[in-house]
C-alpha cells in the first residue's frame, strides 16, 4: 500500500502539492489523473524519494522509501522510460540493475519476455523506439517481483497492440494482490484499465472514489425514459424530488436517480413505460466536470 499524509511539496514559493492524503490499496488498478501541471509525476517522484517532501510523508508499506531495505524488490517504477543509457543494450542495462540489487539474472530473461522485447533488448536502448523503450521501463519494474507498482503514462508511445498488453498486464497485477498506481491522460484507457481513481488538480485532491462513482456522479449520468404519460410521470418524479428534462414529447432524461428507482415510481403510479435505460457518462466527461476549475495550461474549456 501506498500512503500519503499531509504530503506537500513547494519549489521556491509556488506550492505544488498542498496537503494531499491518500491510500492507494492493493489488489486494485488506481488510476492517478489530473490536468497538465496538476502534481502527479512530482507525487510520484516523492513517493519513490526522488524528491523531497517539504512537509507530511509518502510511505510505501508503511515505510518512507530511503528506509525500505531492497527497494526494487517493493517497488517498481516506470516515471520516464527515455531514462536510459542510450549505449547500453536493454538486457545489459536490466543486468547490471538485477546485479546491484541482488535480484537473480535469470529474471532478466522472464521480464523481457514478459514484456515481449526479446531480440530487441540486444541492441543499444537508444535507438529502441518509444514504445519499445516503455515496455523496457515496464520491464525493469518488473524486475524484482514487487508488491507495488507505479507507472507515469505507460502507454505513452506504444500502438494499440501495446495499449491492451499495457492493460492487461495492470489487471493482471491488480488480480495477483499488487498495488498498482498508474497515471495517465487517455480516459478512455482509464475507463477500461482502473477500478479506482485519484484525481487532482492544482497539487490538490479533487476525488478519491471508484470508478463507477466518479462516472455517476457526472451530471451527464442519467436515466432515460420513454412514456406515453410523460406529463403524469414528470409529475411523479418531481415530487419524489428529482430533477429531469423533456427533449421530446413522450421523452423524459432523469437525474440523480437510478433505472430502479424511476421503474418503480412509474410502476406505483401505474404509468406505463415504452423505454427504461441507464445512459452512462463517459468517463472523459465526468473528468472534465471535476477538473474544469484546476485547468492550468491550454484552452479555456466550456463545463459540459
Ligand atoms: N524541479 C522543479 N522546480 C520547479 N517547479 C517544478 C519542478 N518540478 C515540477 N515543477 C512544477 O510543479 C508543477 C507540477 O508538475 P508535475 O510534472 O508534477 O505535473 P504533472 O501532473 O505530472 O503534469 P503533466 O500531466 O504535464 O505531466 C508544475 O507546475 C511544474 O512546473
Amino acid at each position: 500500500m501506498i500512503s500519503l499524509n499531509g504530503l506537500r511539496k513547494r519549489y521556491g514559493d509556488r506550492t505544488v502539492i498542498d496537503e494531499l492524503s491518500l491510500d492507494v490499496r492493493p489488489g486494485a488498478v488506481t488510476g492517478f489523473l489530473g490536468p497538465n501541471g496538476a502534481g502527479k509525476s512530482t507525487t510520484m517522484r516523492l513517493i519513490l524519494g526522488l524528491d523531497r517532501p517539504t512537509a507530511g510523508t509518502a510511505l510505501i508499506g508503511g515505510l518512507p522509501y530511503h528506509r525500505i531495505r531492497n527497494p526494487l524488490r517493493t517497488v517498481g517504477a516506470l516515471l520516464d522510460a527515455r531514462a536510459l543509457h542510450p549505449g547500453r543494450s536493454g538486457r545489459a542495462h536490466l543486468t547490471a540493475l538485477a546485479r546491484s540489487n541482488g535480484i537473480p539474472l535469470r529474471r532478466v530473461t522472464e521480464v523481457l519476455e514478459t514484456v515481449g522485447l526479446g531480440k530487441a533488448a540486444r541492441g543499444r536502448a537508444g535507438a529502441l523506439s518509444l514504445g519499445m523503450s516503455q515496455r523496457l521501463g515496464i520491464a525493469a519494474a518488473l524486475l524484482g517481483d514487487p508488491e507495488v507498482l507505479m507507472f507515469d503514462e505507460p502507454v505513452n508511445g506504444l500502438d494499440p497492440d501495446g495499449v491492451r498488453w499495457v492493460r492487461d498486464l495492470m489487471r493482471s497485477l491488480a488480480d495477483e494482490g499488487r498495488t498498482v498506481f498508474v497515471s495517465s491522460h487517455l480516459m478512455s484507457e482509464m475507463q477500461l484499465t482502473a477500478d479506482h481513481l485519484v484525481v487532482i488538480g492544482r497539487g490538490r485532491l479533487i476525488a478519491d472514489a471508484p470508478l463507477a462513482e466518479i462516472i455517476a456522479r457526472g451530471s451527464l449520468t442519467a436515466v432515460v425514459v420513454r412514456t406515453p404519460h410523460a406529463d403524469d410521470l414528470a409529475v411523479r418524479l418531481g415530487a419524489a424530488g428529482l430533477r429531469w428534462e423533456r427533449p421530446g414529447e413522450n421523452e423524459l432524461v432523469v437525474t440523480g436517480a437510478t433505472v430502479e428507482h424511476v421503474g418503480d415510481l412509474a410502476h406505483e403510479a401505474g404509468i406505463r413505460l415504452h423505454e427504461l435505460r441507464p445512459r452512462e457518462a463517459s468517463l472523459e466527461q465526468a473528468y472534465q466536470e471535476l477538473t474544469a476549475d484546476s485547468v492550468e495550461y491550454g484552452a479555456r474549456r466550456e463545463r459540459v
